[in-house]
């Protein structure tokens, strides 16, 4: 969707949407729950337009972008012959992917933005690292896949502040079967939750949970055992988005460190859960160009 009007009526509604999925789900007027709802109803006549104008692209031949509508639109059967997926579960689809995938990367950034306004040695290895890679690039050239695969560190860093703070702390798995579980027993039906802040801060998995330690993650250190670190899930239900996620989150971290350099102006830095990581009062920055006058708020 690209960047314009159309998109800025979006994201309100989508910002609605999203308070609406992770509230009490309680539908009476004026709930964050029920606006959700009003909101999800305005979206989806939107989000139809936006499918409509690509299979029309796509039928047309003219030039069909290689987003995900169209990669849905363009999915047929085994003989080529009949869709395999309707308006509504594109629809549906794009939803899921927009609340999973907006909230989420933000959070991990918005931790990275604090972290390395406060610890400055984390700050420099990683400006290092990312100097070393646009040094050999002129200026605003695009990242190459090899540029990002060589980002370890950055990327060590940033596996740790989402062992600390999971941008997504629970998640449901509904029992199939009745299940025996260390004594007790999880009756079929019932829905169990999973922790993954409470894995992450298990000090027979992670020694010293609570401390900061990108090293954890190093090629040699022994690797955490498997389903210990779930910050993106596990099993076949894992997060889809990972390697999007990764990607971002490593192209946001390059040009934040090679051309900025910021402080925070928060005095308080605390943070709820609702049920996402959000500061008090947002986090609060002051960023400086590094190589042109100027300071941008
Ligand atoms: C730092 C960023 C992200 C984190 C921490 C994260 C975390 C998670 C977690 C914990 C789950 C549940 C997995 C499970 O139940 O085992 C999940 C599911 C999902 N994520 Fe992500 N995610 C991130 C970014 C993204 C992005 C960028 C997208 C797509 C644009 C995305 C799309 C999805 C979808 C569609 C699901 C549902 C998968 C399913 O139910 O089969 N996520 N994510």
């Amino acid at each position: 969707i690209e960047r314009g009007p159309d998109r800025e009526k979006m994201l309100p509604l989508f910002q609605d949407m999203i308070e609406g999925v992770l509230s009490v789900p309680v539908n009476l007027p004026f709930t964050k729950f029920s606006r959700g709802i009003i909101a999800r109803r305005k979206l989806v006549p939107m989000i139809l337009q936006v499918i409509l104008e690509k299979r029309e692209a796509l039928e047309e031949q003219r030039n069909p972008q290689k987003d995900l509508i169209t990669s849905l639109l363009s999915l047929h059967d085994q003989n080529g012959s009949s869709k395999m997926m309707s308006e509504d579960e594109i629809i549906d689809n794009i939803i899921i992917v927009m609340v999973a995938g907006y909230d989420t990367t933000s959070v991990l950034l918005t931790f990275l933005v604090k972290l390395l306004a406060n610890n400055k040695s984390i700050y420099s290895t990683i400006a290092q690292e990312q100097e070393e890679i646009a040094s050999k690039k002129a200026y605003e050239e695009a990242l190459t896949w090899e540029d990002l695969t060589k980002m370890k560190y950055t990327w060590k860093v940033a596996t740790e502040r989402t062992r600390i703070n999971p941008p997504v702390a629970l998640s449901f798995r509904r029992a199939k079967q009745d299940i025996e579980y260390e004594g007790f027993i999880i009756p079929k039906g019932w829905q169990v939750m999973l922790s993954a802040s409470m894995t992450h801060m298990d000090d027979s998995i992670f020694q010293n949970p609570t401390m900061f330690d990108p090293t954890r993650f190093d090629k040699h250190a022994p690797p955490p055992p498997p389903f210990s670190y779930v910050a993106f899930g596990g099993g076949p239900r894992m997060c889809p988005g990972f390697e999007l996620a990764k990607m971002e989150t490593l192209v946001m971290m390059h040009r934040l460190v090679t051309r900025f350099s910021w402080e925070l102006l928060n005095k308080d830095e605390s943070f709820k859960r609702i049920p996402m990581p959000e500061f008090d009062q947002g986090l609060l920055v002051h960023v400086k160009p590094l190589k042109e006058d100027g300071v941008i708020y």
